[in-house]
């Protein structure tokens, strides 16, 4: 039976001053985030996973965006360097966590940066934005931990947005989704599919054809309801001000020897 358990991490005291890059500061209601995340939470639930919370690293504005932590690929999790200085200490307690979870762990180590939201996989082709978070270095070291075990590693440039994950992910069948605008090179996937919202990129698959969404996309809400899969909405507007997405707020386990 395949694992279906998710990392997730409560968001800390210090979340309104979680780092912006590409888009204006605007005010974060932390009382709401907090809200926002358990809803999050709950509809991982309901949708069959079990959540695991990661011990809260509170001096970390944007420790809840525990995906750009850590890279699972089969039963190995790659704890990453982020590119941002005042991320690097939130990696101690995901470390931990996947330790214990029984998972094979390895590390980006210096001059490597990587965060997990420059990293997209589909099936055993791993995609993985080399912008301004992610270096050459940490592209390499990516390839030497995953490429043994089967992957294939496509490196692939990111100006416009934060991560790769910012701009696009795939749907259930493979499909690579973005809004063009914000994608740099569509013609590196084999088939892509154009979103009418920047946020209507990001989807978190749950299973089956149920896509966790952001309510912030409503119109490919519909497009992607139209073509047969079943959106899950979540308001995640607190995370959007500081450049969070749905796939942002959790790491997905699937292939555990548990
Ligand atoms: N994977 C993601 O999309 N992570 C979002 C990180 C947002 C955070 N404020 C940051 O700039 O690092």
């Amino acid at each position: 039976m395949p694992s279906q358990k998710a990392l997730v991490r409560r968001p800390g005291p210090r979340l309104a001053e979680g780092l912006v890059t590409h888009i204006e500061r605007e005010p974060v209601d932390a009382e709401l985030a907090v809200r926002q995340w358990e809803a999050y939470v709950e509809a991982l639930r309901a949708h069959g996973w079990e959540t695991i919370e990661v011990e809260p690293a509170d001096d970390c504005p944007d420790a809840v965006f525990v995906e750009d932590t850590v890279v699972m690929y089969r039963n190995v999790a790659l704890i990453t360097r982020p590119g941002a200085r005042s991320r690097r200490p939130e990696t101690a307690g995901v470390e931990e966590a996947v330790a214990r979870l029984g998972c094979s762990v390895n590390w980006v180590w210096e001059p490597g940066t990587l965060d997990g939201g420059d990293v997209l996989k589909i099936g055993d082709t791993v995609y993985v934005g080399r912008g301004g978070r992610t270096n050459a270095a940490g592209v390499q070291q990516l390839r030497a931990a995953f490429e043994p075990l089967g992957a294939k590693v496509v490196a692939v440039p990111v100006s416009k947005v934060l991560h790769l994950k910012s701009a696009v992910t795939a749907l259930p069948d493979g499909t690579v989704i973005g809004h063009i605008p914000k994608v740099d090179t569509p013609s590196l996937y084999p088939r892509f599919l154009p979103v009418p919202e920047e946020s209507g990129a990001h989807v978190v698959l749950l299973g089956g054809s149920r896509l966790l969404m952001a309510a912030s996309a409503p119109r490919t809400a519909e497009l992607l309801g139209d073509l047969g899969f079943e959106p899950v909405v979540v308001d995640i507007s607190e995370f959007e001000k500081l450049e969070g997405c749905v796939t942002c707020l959790s790491v997905r386990l699937r292939e555990l020897y548990a």
